[in-house]
């Protein structure tokens, strides 16, 4: 795959075959938008033509609400790994747009012909809710008027699961409220934080837990407190785990403003600091509470450890290599 960050300061590049292009935001890439990228994927098989990706950054709430910046909007895949994840659906070329206001204030047809035309695109696909150019005036019933011929298109309707929506907005909610096994359903692969292993209190290994803890600098949306079944990736293999994400009211009186995300890893003892790790959620165990001392919770810990085993027993596919 070849990845393009196309924006309007710069020249469209060209030369490219015929293409059929994916379209969308993705964030997430769950099973609805594979969806999308797989029936591209078909009909370039179908007329012997490249297969593309075009998708945008940051997302538009950063750029239209004044509320949102880069700093507190939450994705499910931040960037680098949205790219990861459509990669894995392969395409020939990944096309990354950059959303920002002169990007949003375009009229729908300066979109289609400034973006899609100089691309060689001959088909375009995209859900039935996709929109595009200024306040999201263009939309699936609007592009062939614009395309004026020059492409065909596909709309891909709702896909649902058990006569649910599967939305970017439903696997969100389903994260912000500890149901990860849920939003494993929706994106088909488990939810996952990517991150560098950093330094903590230094007690769990007094405790008889060492935890590593994930960096807190990211925009990955953050499973409410709690603790989870989970995988992680350390240094090319998938490990078992119990995961603690919260404020360790045990020990502090007061909640820092963002939460600990840390891990407990199974049958493993070595020093991980400044480790690149992905961290994969399989099952909500329990909430965060407050012991009254140590040992009470060392007591709880070893019941989450039992627990988490069990769960990860029902996932016996470990997660694609990161
Ligand atoms: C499986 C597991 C469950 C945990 N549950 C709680 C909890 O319910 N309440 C709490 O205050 N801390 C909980 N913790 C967090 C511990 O307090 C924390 O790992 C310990 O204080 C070590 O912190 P450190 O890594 O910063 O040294 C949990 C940690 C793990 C690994
Ligand atoms: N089984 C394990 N699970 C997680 N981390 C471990 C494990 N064994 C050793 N470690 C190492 O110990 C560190 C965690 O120890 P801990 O006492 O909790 O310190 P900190 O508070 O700095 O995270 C991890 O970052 C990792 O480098």
């Amino acid at each position: 795959m070849q990845t393009f960050y196309l924006s309007h300061q710069n020249e469209i590049p060209a030369g490219f075959p015929d293409m059929v292009l994916a379209l969308g935001y993705f964030d997430g890439v769950h099973i609805g938008h594979q969806e999308v990228i797989r029936t591209a994927a078909a009909i370039a098989a179908e007329k012997n033509c490249a297969l593309g990706v075009m998708t945008f950054h940051p997302h538009p709430k950063v750029v239209l609400s004044p509320d949102t910046d880069e700093n507190n909007m939450r994705y499910i895949t931040p960037l680098p790994h949205k790219e990861d994840c459509l990669e894995r659906e392969g395409p020939d070329y990944l096309f990354v747009v950059q959303f920002d206001k002169q990007f949003a204030s375009q009229e729908p047809q300066e979109f289609v012909d400034h973006y899609l035309l100089p691309l060689q695109v001959v088909h375009v696909t995209a859900g039935f809710d996709y929109s595009y150019g200024r306040l999201g005036r263009g939309t699936m019933e609007t592009l062939p008027f614009h395309s004026r011929g020059r492409f065909g298109q596909t709309v891909v309707g709702e896909v649902t699961q058990n006569g649910e929506k599967i939305s970017s907005t439903a696997v969100k909610e389903y994260i912000r409220t500890g149901d990860v096994a849920k939003a494993c359903s929706l994106l088909g692969r488990p939810y996952s934080i990517r991150g560098v292993v950093e330094g903590g209190e230094q007690r769990g290994r007094t405790i008889g837990f060492p935890t590593a803890n994930i960096e807190k600098h990211h925009t990955y949306a953050v499973p409410q407190p709690g603790v989870y079944s989970v995988r992680i990736y350390v240094g090319g293999r998938w490990l078992d785990g119990a995961a603690s994400i919260g404020f360790k009211p045990t020990f502090h009186d007061e909640a820092p403003e963002d939460p600990v995300i840390e891990v407990y890893i199974f049958d493993f003892n070595e020093d991980i600091y400044g480790w690149n790790v992905e961290v994969c959620f399989y099952t909500f165990i329990r909430g965060e509470e407050a012991f009254n001392s140590a040992e009470e919770l060392i007591e709880e810990m070893n019941r989450d450890v039992e627990k988490a085993r069990d769960a990860l027993a029902a996932y016996p596919d470990v997660p694609g290599s990161s």
